[in-house]
């Protein structure tokens, strides 16, 4: 059954600690909504081919101070905004981000009043469309859990407990100012009905903005 009947814009993103499962259910949110007829793209700042992936090997390579971090990934963030969501959008695509603005609430923000202001400054420059929706999962880092061994990917998938608690705080203190229309949290313990949830979701927001 064709569920979308219009071309339409629509920004999703994924959030949460490393781990938690954003990119299984991005996948599979693709292929559903790619099913149902939509032209969607999935894309990330560190996935950017041309410079993302570089500035990726920086920063989870190094431990920058997290003014270095804020300035860094939101030089990637508006020349990925840019080049890649934009242009999507303006020609009607499904963008699905795997992390986006949050993220940086969440790791390189952390409550730091002087850190906020500068990132509050440098979004109004950088000018991006809001997200339509944003799929907050929460739950353990799958991926540490199955590690053997200390076979880490990256700096942040070494973290300790402590470190991903601090994170899943700080989103707690972000999502507060989302509006709940367009925040859906779900533990990620249930693949398949987690998956279920998120397609539901799309369908609502979609049909919601497609009425507007
Ligand atoms: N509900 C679940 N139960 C058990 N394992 C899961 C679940 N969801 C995802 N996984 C597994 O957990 C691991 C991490 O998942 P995934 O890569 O999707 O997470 P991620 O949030 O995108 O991680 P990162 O932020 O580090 O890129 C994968 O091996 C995946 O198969
Ligand atoms: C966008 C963004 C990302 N990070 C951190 C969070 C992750 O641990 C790493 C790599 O991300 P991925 O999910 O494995 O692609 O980068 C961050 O600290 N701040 C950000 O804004």
């Amino acid at each position: 059954m064709l569920l979308f009947k219009k071309v339409l814009g629509l920004f999703i993103v994924f959030e949460g600690i490393d781990g938690v499962g954003k990119t299984s259910h991005i996948n599979s949110l693709k292929d559903f909504l790619m099913n149902e007829g939509l032209d969607v793209i999935v894309t990330s700042e560190f996935s950017e081919p041309e410079i993302g992936k570089d500035l990726k090997q920086i920063f989870v390579q190094k431990k920058l101070a997290n003014l270095e971090e804020l300035l860094l990934v939101n030089a990637l963030r508006s020349w990925h905004y840019r080049k890649v969501i934009q242009p999507a959008l303006n020609n009607g695509k499904c963008v699905i981000m795997d992390r986006f603005i949050d993220s940086t609430w969440a790791y390189q923000i952390n409550e730091d009043k002087n850190l906020a202001e500068l990132f509050s400054i440098i979004l109004t420059e950088i000018g991006m469309q809001e997200y339509d929706m944003v799929f907050w999962l929460t739950g353990k880092n799958h991926r540490n859990s199955n590690l053997i061994s200390n076979n880490v990917s990256d700096r942040f998938d070494s973290n300790d407990s402590d470190f991903f608690e601090k994170v899943h705080r700080n989103y707690e203190a972000v999502f507060k100012n989302i509006p709940s229309e367009k925040l859906f949290k779900y533990e990620n313990i249930n693949f398949d009905s987690v998956q279920e949830m998120i397609r539901a979701d799309v369908l609502k927001v979609y049909n919601r903005k497609l009425h507007i």
